[in-house]
């Protein structure tokens, strides 16, 4: 997916002058910056749920149709237990009723719901809402995942248990991925690239991650020193 030139404004408020970023199919790209820099905004341009004022957001072959989106919130259906609010949104993707149950349940074994699927959300803890949420997303076969802040709040422990969930679940079904986060230390783990919002000097600052995800550690020094040099952008902007 690429945003080429995208220009975006509210009002006066000029949230977005000329930018282009190339996210390469089947990555992820981090994106972090200062609250009120555009971090929603580039999600909801990439979904299509807002149209840029000029400029274009193209995808790549195979990244058309549906996006999944992940929030800061589970959003599941209160009514609904684990297995039916996976299930559920399966219904056009998958019209074949055996299919669609086993997509589901592959999904939730990989996030270990395999025990829960009869619960309802209010029977579960805030991190397996969220599990639930993420095995939502990819039973999805939609080619493009949004991510705002989806670990948000959670406390550490459980968000980098989460983290690893995640990445399991993309290594074994990697899609073009916008991974909005306000932690530099997510960011590092996750993303192949990076991309640091409302840097005056730089205001699309893109740094690389060249070690393979499944290697990465959270006090390994050159993870530590991307996310010490994210962190001064992030103070400077
Ligand atoms: N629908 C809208 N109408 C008017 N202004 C908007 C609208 N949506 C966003 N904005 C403004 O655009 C700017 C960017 O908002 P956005 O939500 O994308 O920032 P963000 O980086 O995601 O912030 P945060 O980290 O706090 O979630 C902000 O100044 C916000 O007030």
């Amino acid at each position: 997916m690429r945003f080429v030139e995208v220009s975006k404004r509210f009002g006066d408020n000029i949230v977005f002058d000329q930018f282009s970023l190339a996210i390469q199919p089947k990555t992820i790209m981090a994106v972090v910056g200062p609250s009120g820099m555009g971090k929603t905004t580039l999600l909801q341009m990439a979904s299509g749920l807002l149209v840029p004022d000029s400029g274009a957001v193209v995808k790549e072959e195979g990244e058309s149709g549906s996006v999944s989106y992940l929030f800061q919130e589970p959003r599941l259906l209160p009514q609904g237990t684990v297995f039916s609010n996976v299930e559920l949104s399966l219904h056009k993707a998958f019209p074949d009723k055996k299919e669609r149950t086993d997509v589901a349940m592959h999904y939730l074994n990989l996030v270990g719901l395999h025990d829960f699927i009869a619960y309802y959300p209010r029977q579960l803890s805030g991190g397996m809402r969220q599990r639930v949420a993420i095995a939502r997303s990819f039973a999805h076969p939609s080619a493009v995942i949004l991510m705002d802040e989806p670990f948000q709040s959670l406390d550490i422990k459980l968000r980098y248990n989460l983290l690893d969930s995640f990445v399991s679940l993309w290594n074994e079904s990697p899609r073009t991925t916008i991974f909005v986060t306000h932690d530099p230390k997510e960011a590092v783990l996750v993303g192949d690239s990076v991309c640091c919002l409302g840097n005056p000097k730089e205001p699309n600052l893109l740094f690389k991650i060249h070690i393979p995800r499944e290697a990465r550690n959270i006090s390994d020094s050159e993870l530590l020193g991307l996310e010490s040099k994210l962190v001064k952008a992030l103070v400077e902007a």
